[in-house]
């Protein structure tokens, strides 16, 4: 088998998030985006250490699991939900297999998980509370098109006029600024030359409470008058409420969404949404859980399994806009809050004071660094950590409170089991987990697993904790080339190359094999790392405690 060659086969199985594999005469090979059963051609694009991986190029005949048209004009090529033939019971039924077959094997196989099923989302369509359109163009020099990047493509954009994960209201709004902004003829933002000035839209919408915001991010290359874009919006026939209207500046090379100046052009820039009976006040980039239905049945688990905090002092680690602090105050003594953004801090307290709470508190700032000057010691302890999962040096911090129970809530279930083996050698077991499936037509999925420490009095246990203790392999020498990259695209949005993290570990004394990356000779040129991707690629260095 060699790189370029064409295969046909079938999908055989599926593993989170959407690593297929197809068997050629004895060999496997990882085939992406498929769903088990489908006859697929492919080519192989990556062949190392036996291993070899294919690019989807065809469907040549659908699975039987495939029992219903697709529900939007852009599937396949959008990418995004790619389970959407499937019938939504089954599609549960995959996530719950692939999510236990990867806790099973991080706990060991004969453990048991206490597996309680997967919950999945109240409603399967329209359940986006947030929701961030790219403009662009569908081909080169194409008319302008505003929706989501074709699978595969950084440049390519598809309409996405009728996207079933949001409401019909922000389908309608998404075409309304698409129409008005192809009738001034104004030009998207192109990334290689810096050039252009339609960026982003995004969107939030309160599914409980129907308020809607409107953001629209462009560069400062153009001015354009918004008033006329205002008028038509605030005349649209919704559902809810538009009750903001921004025009947010970024004109830095980032293609994420951010903002270098806001221009508030109508109402506020907040919204609110109710869960559980508590209202958030939410803002433009304030994390909140973009499945808000979904979220109530994440919520009501973490409080069934976290169990009684009468009385008790709760750590609510990674806590956003403290959501999970504030549905477990009123029945606890004091819940502490720690969070990165300062923004959703701040929110987080506007909103304590809003339900009326006052033994909530929130400390803004990293885990790994809040938990050293912590005096308080808690009683038991939520987890609900970014994709990456947990930190392998703020681990240890955690075990070494030894609280009796822990809560673990993952978005990225490959982090989880990469993190569930360090609490089992600190003694916890696995007393209850499940699946709440927060992102329906997609293949992402929400575990939550309760870590306790069971017949053991953790309270006469210290817990002796070093690093060397942890399977550190994935972070030996901090972290791989590979979560390097996948790091720095997520936070930043830039894509960076083998050559330019080993510039940067050059420049950072970090060790680099001697010759790796080096210009072959002294006249060779080499492309350096440009400061932006530099400044993206140390900030990774830094969460993978590297320097
Ligand atoms: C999955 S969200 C959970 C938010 C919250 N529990 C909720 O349900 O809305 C993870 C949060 O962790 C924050 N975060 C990421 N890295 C962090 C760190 N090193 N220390 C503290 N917070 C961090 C992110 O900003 C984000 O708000």
């Amino acid at each position: 088998m060699k790189k370029g060659e064409i295969y046909e086969g079938i999908i055989e199985k599926v593993d989170f998030p959407n690593k297929g594999y197809v068997n050629i005469d004895g060999e496997k090979v990882i085939v992406k985006n498929g769903i088990p059963g489908q006859k697929v051609r492919f080519m192989i694009n990556k062949k190392r250490s036996g291993r070899a991986e294919g690019r989807l190029l065809e469907i040549l005949e659908n699975s039987t699991l495939e029992v219903r048209e697709p529900v939007c004009k852009i599937f396949p090529a959008c990418g995004g939900c790619m389970y959407q033939t499937m019938s939504y019971e089954e599609q549960l039924k995959m996530k719950e297999t692939q999510v236990k077959g990867l806790l099973q094997e991080a706990v060991g196989i004969g453990t048991d998980l206490h597996w309680e099923g997967i919950h999945g989302s109240p409603i399967e369509f329209g359940y986006r509370n947030k929701m961030e359109f790219s403009f662009g163009d569908e081909y080169k020099d194409g008319p302008l098109s505003l929706g989501l990047h074709k699978k595969g493509s950084t440049y390519d954009v598809l309409t996405a006029s009728d996207c079933k994960l949001v409401h019909p209201d922000m389908t309608a709004i998404l075409s309304s600024v698409l129409d008005f902004f192809t009738e001034l003829g104004a030009v998207h933002y192109k990334k290689m030359q810096h050039t252009g000035y339609l960026r982003h839209l995004l969107l939030r919408r309160g599914v409980t409470s129907g308020e809607i915001l409107v953001h629209v991010i462009t560069t400062n290359q153009a001015e354009y008058d918004y008033a006329p874009l205002v008028s038509r919006l605030l005349a649209l026939p919704l559902e809810g409420k538009i009750v903001g209207i921004m025009h947010i500046i970024n004109d830095s090379l980032s293609d994420v969404v951010q903002s270098d100046e806001t221009r508030l052009l109508y109402g506020q820039d907040y919204f609110y949404e109710t869960l559980l009976g508590l209202r958030f006040k939410i803002s433009t980039f304030s994390f909140f859980q973009p499945n808000s239905l979904a979220a109530e049945v994440l919520y009501s688990i973490v409080r069934d399994y976290i169990g009684d905090t009468k009385d008790k002092e709760v750590f609510d680690l990674y806590s956003g806009t403290g959501t999970i602090a504030q549905l477990l105050a009123s029945v606890a003594k004091e819940v502490i809050g720690v969070e990165i953004v300062e923004e959703a801090v701040e929110a987080a307290k506007v909103n304590a004071a809003l339900n009326g709470l006052t033994n909530c508190r929130f400390i803004a700032g990293d885990v790994l660094k809040v938990l050293d000057n912590l005096t308080e010691k808690p009683d038991m302890i939520i987890l609900d950590p970014p994709r990456d999962g947990i930190h392998p040096k703020a681990l240890p911090k955690i075990l070494a409170y030894g609280v009796e129970n822990i809560v673990y809530i993952s978005c990225k279930p490959t982090s989880l089991a990469r993190d569930l083996p360090a609490f089992l050698a600190a003694g916890y077991e696995v007393q209850r987990s499940c699946s709440v499936d927060q992102f329906c037509e997609t293949v992402h999925v929400e575990t939550v697993v309760l870590l306790s420490k069971g017949e053991v009095d953790s309270k006469k246990i210290r817990v002796e904790f070093s690093l060397e203790d942890m399977d550190m392999s994935e972070f030996q020498d901090g972290a791989t080339y590979t979560q390097i990259k996948d790091y720095v695209l997520e936070h930043s949005g830039l894509k960076v190359s083998n050559l330019y993290i080993s510039q940067i570990k050059r420049k950072c004394g970090i060790e680099v094999g001697k010759n790796y990356n080096l210009p072959k000779s002294e006249d060779s040129r080499q492309p350096q790392c440009p400061p932006e991707k530099e400044k993206a690629i140390r900030e990774a260095f830094k969460y993978f405690g590297m320097i």
